[in-house]
């Protein structure tokens, strides 16, 4: 792999910032070492000694003063080396990556904790987009990922999805404009980045089949695209055993993989953790050094403590109570779409994750009904230009979110859609 063709010139640009590379000697050095070099404040001034975190099984975590110390101090951008550690024993128990124990020191898989899997996309974009350059987004897709990418000013080329993800056909259909030998020529306007979101899609609650994610990346290997796994809902899958993930069967070191605990754990604690090729998580680590040095030291102090407590099988456990609960939601909405849309809208059975995309059958555009009309009956949504690649042109779709509605409030709020549609087409 040739990693250098995917990033822009002020990726490549990024040099180890000469602070971080001091905190990593110190931080690796012998108890013996006398260090004057990191700017660190002293820890033993900071008012917080200790804390205890209890748990809703009544369990209390405690973060003793030697660990609260560490937890308070500046620390590796990379993440804290424990907590590093036991995702890269997650990521090896759920995906087994071919390129686990390589020897190519580019290809190697790493691990790196970003704030939230937000900021891992983000600094992967900013890695790799130039203005103008082909970028190939599955459509529709993460309102957030758009937010990112759109100001960048790349050539944005949407690929069609369904209810099963992201349509090979039509990527191979975009792919054939160009040659595979294109990906060698480095004049060549040939898209060097696929962005995903393969279970539990945002916006569409679709999950990509397997047969569907193997011709993806059979197509990545052919044309040599950098796959961006986005897959925060990995763990909201309703169907077991889980379809295996893109870095699962990633032999090449081309699958940058996002996780997030925000789904499962805290969205408040903004942990994110990054899969993926050395050579890429290098960009994505010196881009840290300069912007945020590190990960919240607390927060991920909290999460790995919760972490440790559960061990991998509670992860697993309560990851089947989430998704569990999701799943019920998820029933409810569809019972609840079935009772007051049927005839007025169209929608399919989300597989996964927390949303409802659902397409309005007699509205060319839903922007204003869902932000004036919906937003006046007392019920909102969000309209489906958001997720769009062209956020002028018209959408008659809208996406429900059902993760935190109760049943009873999601047929209130349908039922209040319904209403306004009846209205609308007396109009
Ligand atoms: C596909 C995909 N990728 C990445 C992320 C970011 O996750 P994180 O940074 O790890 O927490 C997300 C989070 N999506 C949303 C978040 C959100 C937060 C407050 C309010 C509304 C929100 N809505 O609507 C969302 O869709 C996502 O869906």
């Amino acid at each position: 792999m040739n990693y250098s063709r995917f990033f822009n010139p002020t990726s490549l640009a990024r040099q180890p910032s000469a602070i971080r590379v001091m905190t990593a000697i110190v931080a690796s050095g012998p108890p013996s070492l006398i260090s004057m070099a990191g700017g660190m404040p002293n820890a033993d001034l900071f008012p917080i000694h200790e804390a205890s975190l209890t748990l809703r099984d009544g369990s209390v975590l405690r973060i003793p003063p030697e660990q609260m110390k560490k937890a308070l101090q500046y620390s590796a951008t990379p993440g804290l080396p424990e907590l590093v550690q036991w995702m890269k024993t997650l990521q090896k128990q759920m995906h087994n990556p071919p390129t686990r124990g390589i020897s190519d020191p580019q290809r190697q898989l790493d691990v790196l904790i970003t704030t939230g899997s937000q900021d891992g996309i983000c600094k992967t974009m900013e890695a790799c987009l130039q203005e103008g350059q082909n970028v190939l987004l599955e459509t529709p897709t993460y309102s957030g990922t758009l937010s990112i990418v759109k100001p960048m000013r790349p050539k944005m080329l949407g690929i069609k999805s369904d209810k099963d993800g992201l349509d090979p056909a039509h990527l191979r259909e975009v792919l054939s404009k160009w040659h595979p030998s294109d990906a060698k020529d480095d004049s060549s306007s040939i898209p060097r980045l696929l962005y995903l979101v393969p279970n539990g899609g945002n916006p569409t609650g679709a999950g990509l089949t397997l047969k569907r994610k193997k011709e993806i990346y059979e197509l990545a290997q052919q044309y040599d695209l950098l796959i961006l796994e986005d897959d925060p809902y990995y763990y909201l899958q309703f169907n077991e055993p889980y379809i295996p993930s893109l870095l699962s069967m990633d032999v090449d070191g081309r699958v940058v993989r996002f996780d997030s605990v925000s789904k499962l754990l805290s969205g408040g604690a903004r942990v994110g953790v990054v899969t993926g090729p050395k050579a890429v998580l290098e960009r994505i680590n010196f881009h840290m050094q300069a912007s945020v040095l590190h990960t919240s030291g607390l927060a991920q102090t909290c999460i790995l403590s919760v972490l440790e407590s559960m061990g991998q099988d509670g992860l697993r456990k309560h990851a089947h109570t989430v998704a569990d609960f999701y799943l019920k939601q998820r029933d409810a909405c569809i019972a609840a779409v079935e009772k007051h849309l049927t005839g007025l809208a169209e929608w399919s059975v989300p597989s996964g994750g927390m949303f409802l995309w659902i397409r309005l059958l007699h509205v060319k555009d839903t922007f204003s009904l869902i932000t004036e009309k919906a937003r006046a009956a007392e019920v909102i949504f969000v309209p489906g230009q958001a997720f769009m690649i062209d956020e002028a042109a018209p959408s008659p779709y809208l996406r429900a979110s059902y993760s935190l509605v109760s049943p009873a409030d999601m047929d209130k709020g349908f039922q209040r859609l319904a209403d306004l549609l009846r209205e609308q087409s007396k109009e």
